[in-house]
Order: C-alpha cells, then sequence, then structure tokens
C-alpha cells in the first residue's frame, strides 16, 4: 500500500501541490482524475522522485521514503511511465527494455516472459527502433520497461492520451491483467473518463493542486464521476 500524506509541492515559488493525502492498495487501480493543470502529473512526479515535495510524507508498505531520488524510488519498487513516454527513439526495443535492469540484482536482469504475453507486439518488434514504433507500440514499451523493475506501485500518467482506439482497449486490458496480478498498486492518471470508469477501484479527483473528493467505485456512478470533474 502507498500512503500520501499532506504532500505539498513547489515550482520555485509557486506552489502547485496542496496538502495531497490518498492511499493505493496493492491489487487496486486507484485513478487521480482533474483537469489541465490541477496537478496530476506533478503528484506522479513527487511520488517518483522526479521532483522534490516541499512537505509531507510517503510512505510504501509500512516504510517512510524520506524524499527519494529518481534511482532510489526505482529502488523502492515505484515506477513510472510519464506523460508521453519518454522511449528512447534510437535504441531498439530490447535496448529500451534493459534501461529497466538498472534496479534489478544481476542475477534478475531478464525480461520474463509474461511481459512479452502482455504486450506480443513487443516480442515481434524487439530488434525496431523505438523511435519507429507507432504511439500505442511506444506506450505499451514504456509499460513494460516499468513492469521490468517488478514496481510494488505502478504510475501511469494518461496513458491513453494520442492512442488510437484498438490500443487503447489493448492498455485497457494489461492494466486489468496487472490488477489481477495482484502484487502491486496502480495509480493512474487519466482524463478520458470511459476508460477511467473501466480502469478503477476508486479515484481521487483534484481540483487546484488539492483533493477535494476521493470515492470508491462502489460508492458512486460514471455521472459522479462526470459531474465531480465539472466541478
Ligand atoms: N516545471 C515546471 N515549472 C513551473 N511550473 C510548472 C512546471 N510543470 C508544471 N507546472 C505548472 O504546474 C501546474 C500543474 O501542472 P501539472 O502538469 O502537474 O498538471 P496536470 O494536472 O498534470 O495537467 P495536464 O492534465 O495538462 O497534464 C500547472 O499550472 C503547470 O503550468
Amino acid at each position: 500500500m502507498l500512503e500520501v500524506t499532506d504532500l505539498s509541492l513547489k515550482y520555485g515559488q509557486s506552489q502547485i501541490l496542496y496538502d495531497v493525502s490518498m492511499t493505493a492498495p496493492v491489487g487496486q487501480v486507484t485513478t487521480v482524475m482533474g483537469t489541465n493543470g490541477v496537478g496530476k502529473t506533478s503528484l506522479l512526479r513527487a511520488l517518483s522522485g522526479r521532483h522534490g515535495y516541499s512537505a509531507g510524507t510517503i510512505t510504501l508498505n509500512g516504510d517512510v521514503l524520506n524524499h527519494p531520488t529518481a534511482a532510489q524510488a526505482a529502488k523502492a519498487g515505484i515506477a513510472y511511465v510519464p506523460q508521453g513516454r519518454e522511449v528512447f527513439p534510437m535504441m531498439s526495443v530490447a535496448e529500451n527494455l534493459e534501461t529497466g535492469f538498472a534496479c534489478l540484482p544481476k542475477g534478475e536482469r531478464h525480461v520474463p516472459d509474461w511481459i512479452f504475453d502482455l504486450f506480443p507486439v513487443l516480442a515481434e518488434m524487439q530488434h525496431r527502433r523505438g523511435g519507429d514504433l507507432s504511439g500505442g507500440q511506444q506506450q505499451q514499451l514504456a509499460i513494460a520497461r516499468a513492469l521490468i523493475t517488478k514496481p510494488r506501485v505502478l504510475l501511469l500518467d494518461e496513458p491513453t492520451e494520442g492512442i488510437q482506439p484498438n490500443v487503447i482497449q489493448q492498455i485497457g486490458r494489461a492494466i486489468a491483467q496487472l490488477r489481477e496480478r495482484g502484487d502491486m498498486a496502480i495509480i493512474l492518471v487519466e482524463q478520458n473518463v470511459d476508460f477511467a470508469w473501466r480502469a478503477a477501484d476508486s479515484f481521487v479527483m483534484m481540483k487546484r493542486g488539492a483533493v477535494w473528493r476521493s470515492m470508491a467505485k462502489s460508492d458512486c456512478t460514471r455521472e459522479d464521476v462526470v459531474a465531480a470533474l465539472a466541478l
């Protein structure tokens, strides 16, 4: 379980996140929603050690992560799939995947079969350059690269952005399978309401850098989510 308590974040003098608290249980998809610029990406950047936070606590399975760097967060088991994917364009698919090995002990540095089962296209395209893949294939590669690190928490930043509908379905199925594995907490930042509704176990609604409502999917309807976004 990942627990975030009263997290605040600034860019220079501008405060962007205000006392954000949320929990992300293992085996569940916790979906963070909110309009453009509310701070969703900044939250994931703080959780993944990509940007420091000015106050608050991040706890993973009871252990406090004390302002981790990106490398420390990755080692602790937090994997981040950034918006825009950040695939290395000149490196092959296999080489992109291998960049995930850095956090693993030497004996575990291989791509497990289940990752290729999840994204078969990556097995077929191992020798293609990352930059030659379609947007959807790059998204699958970015998720696979994160999974190689054996994460306890998977952070997904708008995985459907700019992706064709048939690939969106594949990514939705992959997230459902990862949830079923029951060995990681998944935090999904998403603006596509239909996708978010299908994937989520719970919703964290953000407004102006703060959480203003958290709700379990079992306690709300899709219309509640749409209404919460519009407020
Ligand atoms: N590096 C930065 N320096 C200064 N301000 C930033 C920086 N990155 C983001 N911001 C600002 O912080 C606020 C929150 O941005 P953030 O990207 O976290 O929001 P978001 O909810 O993820 O938005 P989107 O849905 O558009 O990705 C915005 O006002 C943005 O302009």
